[in-house]
């Protein structure tokens, strides 16, 4: 194994070892500083510049295919992103992303061949209900990967935070993990149901999916 490595000049990466590791023991894990201050700064700008210019839309329940907006279920507004057509900030995000996924893909045999991300902002007084980021139709996200852009200065009080349902022993526990700047969370989408509490304060991330086949 250690040749086959060598030839594929593979360096080993602390923190990729450690998100495999807690997505394999626990389902999910978070990076505090996946992201810099400075390339947050740049993705929030993008974001932000793109909503201005009124690109984003409701989001919808299930997939591109199978479509209905609930606003009693998620109340955030989304614009997709196109890798072929990203902005410099867009390009810096994708290549962190394609350098996990290939990492992954090495480590683990997980066999990622596609990815989908898009750009989401919650409204004040805006949430996402308890769900399963899968579809009836469509079982091929195995990862979904979240990133927030909130300033700086994000309190408990903007609420907003994500709640992980985990299950240790047939007793359901909950994570509750804060959305901020520069914080990833990474889990298993078929697995975790989780939610998004009602924010006081708008709150700005990017949302994506690594899928197999
Ligand atoms: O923004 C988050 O913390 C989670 C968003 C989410 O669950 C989703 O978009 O499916
Ligand atoms: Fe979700």
């Amino acid at each position: 194994m250690s040749q086959l490595f060598e030839a594929l000049d593979f360096v080993e990466n602390p923190l990729y070892e450690r998100i495999i590791s807690e997505i394999a023991t626990q389902k999910y894990s978070v990076v505090n500083d996946f992201f810099t201050e400075d390339e947050v700064a740049v993705l929030r700008e993008s974001l932000i510049q793109k909503h201005e210019e009124d690109a984003f839309k409701k989001a919808a329940i299930g997939n591109k295919f199978d479509e209905t907006i609930v606003k009693s279920i998620r109340g955030d507004i989304i614009l997709w992103i196109d890798e072929t057509t990203a902005n410099s900030a867009e390009l810096l995000f994708f290549d962190k992303i394609n350098n996990l996924i290939s990492y992954l893909n090495t480590t683990c045999f997980l066999g990622i061949l596609y990815k989908e991300f898009h750009y989401a902002l919650y409204p004040k007084g805006t949430f996402y209900k308890r769900h399963l980021d899968t579809f009836k139709n469509d079982d091929r996200r195995k990862l979904s990967f979240v990133c927030y852009l909130n300033h700086e200065d994000w309190q408990p009080e903007n609420g907003g935070e994500l709640v992980l349902y985990l299950n240790s022993n047939g007793q359901e526990t909950e994570q509750v993990i804060y959305p901020f700047p520069g914080r990833v969370v990474i889990f298993e989408s078929q697995v975790l149901e989780h939610e998004v509490k009602p924010v006081e304060t708008k709150r700005l991330s990017i949302t994506g999916w690594l899928k197999t086949r």
